[in-house]
């Protein structure tokens, strides 16, 4: 006869049962808190030419794989200028940080300080700056990562990217908060089609980057950018434009028109009435103009406006050059694009413009949109000034036509956007995050947006409610109905040692 157990009583089997159920329920406690509680932090500081800006980002504490979203949850524009404009006194850039980043103290829980990584990326305007003092430079950046190292979050250093990281995370934010990324692609199916370009205009560059069909990167491979996301291959086009932003395209604009060092122009890009006394040393201050400097002129020149779009037009067209072209096709200076393919998302500055002069509907023809500039532009200065416009800067205001009419001219003769392919441009600020590289450069130092498509996609709150319910009345059951059914659940389950306590009762 088989001899009896002696664990085989009903005071170890309730025993076993409870710390089963409490086992489960810690695991599901454990889901829910990492599913719905205590979510990750990123900061990202976004150090551009004009203005340094930093971004928290917030996603769910997810176990598997990172494919929980990731949203902005509060933004902060540092006071003053880009840190590149330090170079003369660096201490200053890191400690114009400081505000921000005791606002981030307060947004982010404390708890979670220690493991929260604080990227700074910084753009065109240390990459000129780079250029012109690469010494200032590295002591901007050592000022920087010095104030940085301070705060209590998990700094990751700070660094220029390249202008084609720009350009390519600008796009993957783009097509993150488009949803575009995760849309399942048939083998051998071409996705391209499906993404959003990304356009993207700073102060001191502008960024171009799209799929295309007719590019496949053997024409200009430094235009080529290759992603795996979601089990999607891309193959983009990318190009960032040094000196396209448009605070250096006006500088290039003004030394266009006092090359011979006169003492006063006549500007059609400034409204007429418009008349401010400017320093020739600190206009050509910038490789982007420096160059060419005239020989001989006085201090100041007088800049007046006319207010003439038709004329700004052209003086804009001047800084492009359009005369060289080595591959089958070219935007300008001799750069390589493809031909324009897909819906596209113009940001930053494009946004900030084209929203103030209420340009933003592209269904509107391109003509009309042309047209309501020039009327724009013809507008005097004195009827500008005065308007009520809450909350705008007389720099923004006075610059707004010239502005205008360098969008227009970049996407028209410069990208070679044509009236149909315009009306596929969105002018977009924010999609739940602010559109810029910032989200995409996160996403890709933290490995958020795995290579490959995720086997089983997150449970939605229904799905998990059900799941807990479902889970609770099988192990119930199962483990009255007896011992043996309990073991086995017990090897369902992710707790092994408590099945090695099982083992005897069997
Ligand atoms: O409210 C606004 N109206 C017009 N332009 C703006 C406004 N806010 C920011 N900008 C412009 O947007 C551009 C932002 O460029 P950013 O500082 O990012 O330079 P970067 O990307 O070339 O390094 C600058 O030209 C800045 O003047
Ligand atoms: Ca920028």
């Amino acid at each position: 006869m088989k001899e009896r157990n002696p664990w085989h009583t009903p005071l170890t089997i309730f025993i076993a049962v409870v710390v089963r159920f409490s086992f489960l329920c810690l695991n599901e406690i454990n889901l829910f808190f990492v599913l719905f509680c205590c979510p990750q932090y990123g900061i990202v500081l976004d150090a551009g030419s004009s203005h340094t800006a930093m971004y928290i980002y917030e996603w769910p504490a997810e176990k598997d794989n990172n494919t929980g979203r990731v949203e902005q949850t509060h933004s902060c524009k540092v006071k003053g200028p880009g840190i590149s404009s330090y170079a003369s006194d660096p201490k200053k850039a890191g400690q114009s940080l400081q505000v921000c980043m005791k606002e981030a103290e307060r947004f982010v829980p404390s708890e979670r300080h220690e493991e929260t990584p604080l990227y700074l990326g910084a753009t065109a305007g240390m990459r000129l700056l780079n250029i012109e003092n690469s010494t200032a430079s590295d002591q901007v950046f050592q000022a920087v990562s010095e104030s940085l190292q301070k705060s209590p979050f998990s700094f990751q250093g700070a660094r220029i990217l390249s202008g084609q990281e720009e350009g390519a995370f600008g796009w993957v934010t783009v097509n993150y908060l488009d949803d575009r990324l995760k849309q399942v692609c048939a083998v051998d199916m071409d996705c391209s089609g499906v993404t959003t370009g990304a356009l993207d205009l700073g102060g001191a560059s502008t960024q171009i980057s799209f799929v295309s069909d007719a590019f496949d990167g053997s024409e200009s491979p430094n235009n080529s950018v290759n992603f795996r996301l979601y089990g999607n291959d891309y193959n983009l086009y990318t190009h960032s434009f040094l000196c396209y932003g448009k605070d250096q395209v006006l500088r290039m604009a003004l030394a266009h028109q006092t090359k011979s060092g006169p003492g006063s122009i006549s500007d059609p890009c400034f409204h007429n009435g418009y008349s401010e006394s400017k320093n020739y040393m600190t206009l050509y201050n910038s490789p982007c103009v420096s160059k060419r400097k005239p020989v001989s002129s006085p201090a100041d020149f007088t800049h007046v406006g006319k207010g003439n779009f038709y004329q700004c037009q052209e003086l804009v067209k001047s800084v492009f050059d359009f005369t060289q072209c080595k591959y089958t096709q070219c935007s300008f200076n001799g750069v390589y694009q493809p031909t324009l393919q897909g819906p596209f998302g113009a940001f930053s500055a494009y946004y900030f413009v084209m929203n103030f002069l209420n340009l933003t509907d592209t269904s509107v023809p391109l003509q009309s949109v042309k047209e309501a500039l020039a009327r724009y532009c013809s507008t005097p200065w004195e009827t500008v000034r005065t308007l009520p416009h809450p909350g705008i800067k007389l720099k923004y205001l006075a610059e707004y036509c010239f502005s205008g009419t360098y969008i227009l001219t970049l996407l028209t003769e410069g990208y070679n956007f044509t009236s149909e392919t315009f009306s596929k441009i969105r002018f977009i600020k924010q999609v739940s995050s602010d559109a810029g590289w910032t989200l995409g450069y996160m996403l890709n130092l933290t490995n958020m947006i795995p290579a490959e498509a995720p086997d089983t996609p997150l449970l939605p709150h229904a799905g998990y409610v059900s799941h807990v319910c479902f889970l609770f009345v099988f192990y119930l059951f199962g483990s009255l109905a007896s011992p043996q059914t309990c073991l086995l659940l017990c090897f369902h389950g992710n707790l092994v040692p408590l099945a090695i306590i099982f083992h005897s009762m069997t």
